[in-house]
């Protein structure tokens, strides 16, 4: 695999598990695995600068806004935190301080909660409004679910209170409350939740307060934010916080070096246990905030802060048996299923095996002693086998060689760690799941039917694949399992209106592999029609931006399908929308071809999001720090000094928002 493909498959693997861990709340992988993908990705794009991409999950915070609540613009942007593992990474990073500020430096020490982001932004001494993080520069306004969080205060006491700022903390679910909202669901016939990160963020999203009041939810704050704050240390806001009425931990330290920092980190790697809320590390920060200041921000992170991870706990349990799980792809993941153990707060019943390789490196057989560990609290995975504990008449483990659902003989492509089932057509869980993908939010976003009625629909031999869906009548569903006159009503209102979902939304729910939302965006805008697309040869595919050869292979195989023809054909018939509309045409211009804009601070007439846009839209590329090959920087209010240093440097031309207005409607 050539390096382009390689980096754009790292980026779209990770988009997707942000995906599954800021929005649904359902992490796939370990936070350590993440971390290690991202990690990765860094590396091969400081190799690669040409290959840049200020959508990059290395350049981007991983959440983004939902549909269901108000969508807000933060009045300062919300970061994430650079990542360190080791006391060496801690040094690194002061000496990279250092270069920057000549005075000493100290630093506070805090402990890193895990749980939901969260903005309160108050203004004349009340709760103004709470907002998730979000994309960092917008998230969801979740106020009412806020206000009913018992340490949340809606109005404040003491002095010196900004007329308005924001101030930012953690959503938690300490763990007293999380087995007790545990023990309530287990009786009452219902799932146990995972772990208390997910509940606590999951919790924020539900749309009925009263149902979130019933959570033992708790917000603790680390962050003043705001333009006149009666404050020169991170340290004095902290206690400023907590004389206003915040829950400020008391952990926080102030130290003077980075052996007191490893200090810390020693210590609390042990008494974190002793904690009531659940904590994966620490956050250190430079305590003067002009220092904080001139250090300013990477696209992602704040240069004057860095996390640490604490490593991830390990437990032993005995391996019962290897599952096998067939995906939406038809690729196959192997499951161990352990006997009960607690581990981090949560009792772990299943563990990944990732493929066979895996398998095979680590030697796990059925009835071993293994060794599990969670990354980040996620799904945990099997480190080791404890040899000293294995049966004498212990076997290797045989890799399965036929699918598990239908029978068919397996398949693993040159190069690929993953066993598939080839029968992309009828193997049920691959029918089920290209149906499930087809009506997903971000795809077709088909309200009235969920995962679950696709299975029944599939199941009930009413559909095979997802054209069928457009032939659906009320009749037809009615008969379906806790199917009312009033859901089926709106399962059938749900298909028609996603008729009018964009054709880049409809090209992504095609479920054609290697095209991911970014890749569907790109075809559609370069492509324009389903047509023109079918009509590209490889070649001409690999011309377009952003496309390598896998992608490119994976579009021209899928509509050289017969199959596939007719399933297009056939949602075009129904009328789904199989080009750009005239109002996207509209907007698309060519008078910022070839230039590189960067943005900067917070605008007055556009979010930064509509600026970003406008300026892909007509054929610049938004990218998020300057070079010398930038040709305008648009500087809005608040802009970072040492950026508009560094554009003045490089001669870089600074515009204004109004100029960049002219320069797009010229
Ligand atoms: N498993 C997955 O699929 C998956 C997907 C995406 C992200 N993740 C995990 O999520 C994490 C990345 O998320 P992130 O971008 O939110 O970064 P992060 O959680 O590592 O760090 C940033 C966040 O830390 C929080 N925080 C807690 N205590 C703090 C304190 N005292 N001071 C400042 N901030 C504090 C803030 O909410 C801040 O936004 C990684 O650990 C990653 O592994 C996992
Ligand atoms: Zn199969």
């Amino acid at each position: 695999m050539d390096i382009a493909s390689k980096i754009q498959q790292l980026r779209e693997e990770l988009h997707q598990h942000n995906y599954n861990y800021y929005v649904l709340d359902q992490p796939e992988i370990s936070d350590y695995e993440f971390d290690i993908k991202l990690k990765e990705l860094q590396e091969l794009e400081a190799q690669h600068p040409e290959l840049y991409d200020s959508n990059s999950p290395t350049q981007r915070v991983g959440g983004q806004v939902t549909k269901n609540f108000p969508t807000v613009i933060h009045d300062f942007r919300m970061y994430s935190l650079s990542n360190s593992y080791s006391k060496d990474d801690l040094l690194d990073w002061e000496s990279r301080l250092k270069k920057q500020i000549e005075q000493p430096i100290s630093f506070v020490c805090e402990l890193k909660y895990d749980g939901a982001s969260i903005s309160l932004t108050y203004q004349n001494g009340q709760l103004f409004r709470a907002v998730t993080r979000g994309d960092g520069t917008q998230g969801d306004e979740v106020t009412a679910n806020i206000k009913t969080i018992k340490n949340v205060p809606l109005k404040l006491k003491g002095t010196d209170i900004p007329e308005r700022f924001d101030i930012r903390g953690e959503i938690v679910l300490p763990y007293e409350g999380f087995a007790k909202l545990n023990a309530e669901r287990i009786e009452q016939g219902e799932d146990p939740f995972a772990n208390p990160r997910n509940t606590a963020s999951g919790s924020l999203k539900l749309q009925d307060s009263a149902e979130v009041a019933k959570r033992p939810l708790q917000c603790l704050l680390y962050n003043l934010t705001g333009t006149k704050l009666p404050v020169t240390t991170q340290f004095e806001s902290l206690q400023k916080a907590r004389d206003w009425g915040f829950d400020v931990p008391n952990e926080a330290k102030l130290v003077h070096s980075i052996d007191e920092v490893i200090e810390f980190i020693n210590y609390w790697d042990e008494a974190r246990h002793n904690l009531a809320y659940e904590t994966d590390g620490v956050v250190i920060k430079v305590n003067n905030l002009d220092q904080q200041d001139e250090l300013g921000y990477t696209a992602k992170s704040p240069r004057w802060a860095m996390a640490y991870k604490f490593k991830a706990e390990q437990v032993s349990t005995v391996l019962n048996t290897i599952t096998y799980q067939v995906g939406r792809t038809g690729a196959i993941t192997p499951v161990a299923n352990l006997t009960p153990v607690q581990l981090a707060g949560t009792t772990v019943k299943r563990a990944s095996l990732h493929n066979a390789d895996q398998i095979e490196k680590l030697d796990v057989r059925v009835n071993d002693h293994v060794f599990v560990e969670k990354g980040g609290e996620i799904i945990p995975k099997i480190v080791g086998v404890d040899f000293t504990k294995r049966y004498q008449d212990s076997k290797p483990t045989q890799y399965i060689s036929t699918c598990p659902e239908c029978h068919t003989e397996l398949v693993r492509q040159e190069g690929e760690a993953l066993h598939f089932c080839p029968n992309t057509k009828t193997c049920p869980p691959q029918v089920i799941g290209r149906i499930q993908h087809f009506i997903s939010r971000k795809a077709m976003d088909i309200e009235g039917i969920g995962g679950e009625t696709v299975a029944l629909l599939v199941n009930a031999d009413l559909i095979k694949n997802y054209a069928d869906l457009y032939i659906l009548q009320k009749e037809d569903v009615l008969p379906l399992d806790r199917m009312a006159e009033k859901s089926a009503e709106n399962l059938i209102k749900g298909i028609e209106a996603s008729k009018q979902v964009p054709f880049e939304r409809v090209l992504f729910a095609l479920g054609i592999r290697y095209v991911g939302e970014t890749v569907a965006k790109t075809l559609a805008k370069h492509y324009q029609s389903i047509s023109a697309l079918m009509q590209a040869t490889q070649e001409e595919l690999t011309q377009v931006d952003e496309i390598g050869e896998r992608i490119a292979q994976s579009v021209v195989t899928f509509f050289k399908d017969n199959d596939n023809q007719l399933l297009v054909a056939r949602l075009q018939k129904h009328g789904l929308q199989m080009q750009i509309s005239e109002t996207e045409k509209a907007k698309q211009s060519d008078r910022l071809k070839g230039l590189k804009i960067v943005i900067s601070g917070v605008f007055e007439k556009f979010s930064r999001k509509e600026l970003k846009d406008l300026i892909e839209t007509n054929g610049a590329k938004n990218t998020s720090s300057i070079s010398k090959s930038t040709d305008y920087l648009v500087a809005g209010d608040k802009m970072g000094p040492s950026k508009l240093k560094k554009a003045e440097g490089l001669g870089v031309k600074i515009i204004s928002e109004s100029d960049f207005l002219e320069l797009v409607q010229e």
